[in-house]
């Protein structure tokens, strides 16, 4: 039977020669989520997208809406949409020509829903590309595929270069005109902090491994941080955190995968740790990972 899931990976592997990019990878996207996908440099991160869109082919079990990405290629295109991390729109093409483009390319592409998307945006039809600023350029990217009547969108680091005004008009355009509750994004991005707000769940890549892939509700019940003051920092450390910092304020902050032992509890304070703690917690700073 057919999954309900629009994508099913399976102990997914990816090589470049020797190097090991992608490491047994497992999991689930079902619709009506905003997954991000987070992890350092070199986590792996697009190398998985492209195994999303077909464009590398794995070891392991892998389908996206019921395809499989490379035999299915084509098939699996139309019913797609997707920015990689290096999208480019062509300099001399006119907005209105990116919409032709698209209507002869893409059989799901509503050249109208794109007027419509780009309508709420600074950018006019007969802009040219080569006119439009880095910000303006990534909205008429996403007014293109987001016209595109697919069930699942994915988003190689979409707002990079932008100015903190530009990513948020960007997530606003894409959480009020493109997720409806059957569709589902999966972001990779860096700024995990902006971010946060959006995602129902989230996927942690180091080093090839998936190392986090839960709910935010779910992250939110199984992660307790607790702050604490200075005294208590020898009592903290005994019962091995996942981590230690600063927590807002600069007050001392433990983060724990379930709850402390209780005779810290009484040496602090309990609050609900940020993604971004985690991702600290979870993933190894790449200028702190020795090399072999
Ligand atoms: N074409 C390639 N040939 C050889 N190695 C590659 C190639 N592309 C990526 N790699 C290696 O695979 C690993 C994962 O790279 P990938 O680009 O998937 O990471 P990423 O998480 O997307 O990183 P970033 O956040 O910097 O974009 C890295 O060690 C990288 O050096």
């Amino acid at each position: 039977m057919m999954s309900q899931n629009l994508i099913e990976a399976r102990g997914v592997t990816m090589r470049y020669g020797k190097k090991t990019a992608v490491d047994e990878v497992s999991f689930s996207l079902p619709k009506g989520r905003v997954v991000g996908l987070l992890g350092h440099n070199g986590a792996g991160k697009t190398t998985l997208m492209k195994a999303l869109v077909g464009l590398k082919g794995v070891e392991g079990e892998l389908s996206v809406l019921g395809l499989d990405p490379v035999r299915e290629r084509s098939a699996l295109l139309t019913e797609l949409s997707y920015i990689p991390d290096v999208a480019v729109l062509p300099r001399w093409a006119r907005v209105h020509e990116l919409i032709t483009l698209m209507t002869g390319l893409q059989p799901k592409f509503s050249a109208a829903r794109a007027k419509q998307l780009l309508a709420r945006t600074s950018v006019g039809l007969k802009d040219k590309v080569s006119s439009l600023s880095k910000g303006m350029v990534v909205q008429v990217h996403l007014a293109l595929i987001a016209a595109i009547d697919a069930k699942l969108m994915i988003l190689d680091e979409p707002t990079l270069g932008l100015d903190v005004i530009s990513r948020k008009s960007f997530y606003e355009m894409l959480i009020d005109e493109w997720c409806d509750g059957e569709r589902s994004v999966l972001i990779s991005t860096h700024q995990v902090e902006e971010i946060e707000a959006l995602l129902t769940d989230v996927l942690m890549m180091d080093e090839g491994k998936l190392v986090l892939n839960l709910s935010l509700e779910a992250m939110e019940s199984r992660f307790v941080a607790l702050a604490h003051d200075a005294e208590a920092a020898d009592a903290v450390a005994a019962a091995h955190p996942l981590l230690r910092y600063r927590a807002m304020g600069g007050k001392s902050a433990a983060l724990f995968d379930g709850a402390p032992p209780p005779h810290l509890e009484q040496l602090g304070q309990r609050f609900r740790p940020s993604l971004v703690d985690l991702f600290v917690a979870l993933t190894r700073k790449p200028e702190l990972a020795p090399r072999a």
